[in-house]
């Protein structure tokens, strides 16, 4: 096997968008993103925290989709090792000079990865004003930064395996009594993750996660969803999570995308970091008071686009953790406590 392009970060995700003026109204008006560029079809948004010019872009569509996630990568050369990488393994690799892909982002490669994703690798990036005390600018859920993204995909060991093979470190699972893997939590840099798998039809986009740094930001972007009459955009919390320690909210955009806004999770920098392993039976794995999970968080999703820019079919899903009989979802056994 070739080496593994040496992997950062989770660094930004381009979505598509069928309405990009009712886009900004969600990710910039309400959730307060900072806007460091746009142009007629786009826009390039960062987090208070973020150096790099952008950590999500939205780009005018016909589907609402996930375009591609992007990580970054830790030197120049690592972008080639990333072609050399994914072309060993048959996949398909386009590169993507300086100026011909993602505006901000330099040289690049793009492949479909085993899992059917659309994967950037890339090293140099241009810089964005520094905002982090530039509380003045601060607004709404006063995100500091993308934290991960959450991928559904029918063959969980399947994409453990794959991003293992990228170095990632495993901090959480969710496993059936007989060590089956429901899901997945996995990391470069060293907090919980960088990707999670959540069981389901795939390649599809679960969400992207968003960080700041206080629950009751947490609390404050979910009152004025509900101040504003939107509170049908608040698809499931506020609440605390088992996988992860983190206080959580997770909301649709006018297309469907989610997004989680999420904070205080957990270090997980030293070499031998353990995994900490859920029972799916147990109802505080997803959230820690027992809340259930409501059912189109684990059903619905984003489609995803391959390098041509079509929608990549979807294969259904080997385990279905939404039909495992647990207390908290209200699906039957209580577990008699
Ligand atoms: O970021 C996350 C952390 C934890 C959880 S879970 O619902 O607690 O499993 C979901 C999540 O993947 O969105
Ligand atoms: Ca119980
Ligand atoms: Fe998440």
């Amino acid at each position: 096997m070739s080496t593994p392009p040496d992997v950062v970060r989770s660094a930004y995700a381009q979505l598509a968008v069928t309405d990009l003026a009712a886009a900004r109204w969600f990710w910039v008006d309400m959730l307060g993103l900072h806007v460091q560029h746009e142009d007629a079809d786009a826009l390039y948004l960062r987090g208070t925290d973020e150096l790099t010019h952008h950590s999500l872009v939205l780009r005018a569509g016909p589907v609402a989709a996930l375009d591609h996630i992007a990580y970054r990568v830790r030197a120049p050369e690592d972008v080639e090792r990333a072609g050399r990488f994914f072309a060993a393994l048959g996949r398909p690799v386009r590169r993507v000079p300086a100026g011909t892909g993602t505006h901000g982002v330099g040289d690049a490669v793009r492949v479909v990865d085993p899992l059917g994703f659309t994967v950037e690798f890339f090293h140099a990036i241009a810089r964005g004003e520094r905002l982090i005390q530039r509380y003045d600018l601060h607004r709404g859920a006063r995100i500091a930064r993308l934290d991960h993204f959450n991928v559904c995909t029918p063959d969980i060991p399947a994409a453990y395996a794959h991003y293992r093979s990228l170095g990632f470190g495993c901090s959480e699972t969710i496993e059936g009594d007989e060590h089956e893997l429901y899901a997945a939590w996995m990391y470069r840099k060293q907090t919980v993750h960088d990707v999670a798998f959540t069981g389901g039809a795939g390649p599809r986009l679960h969400h992207v996660g968003m960080a700041t740094h206080e629950s009751h930001q947490v609390l404050h972007i979910a009152d004025v969803f509900g101040s504003l009459g939107k509170e049908h955009h608040i698809e499931r919390g506020p609440g605390r999570h088992g996988v992860s320690n983190a206080f959580y909210v997770y909301l649709r955009d006018p297309d469907g995308h989610r997004v989680e806004i999420y904070t205080s999770d957990y270090y997980t920098g030293d070499p031998d970091h353990e995994t900490y392993r859920w029972n799916v039976h147990d109802d505080r794995r997803r959230d820690f008071w027992g809340n259930a999970v409501i059912e189109s968080w684990y059903k619905e999703a984003s489609p995803v686009l391959d390098l041509d820019g079509a929608v990549q079919p979807v294969s259904e899903s080997v385990l279905d953790e939404s039909a495992v009989q647990v207390g908290a979802d209200g699906l039957g056994i209580v577990d008699g406590t």
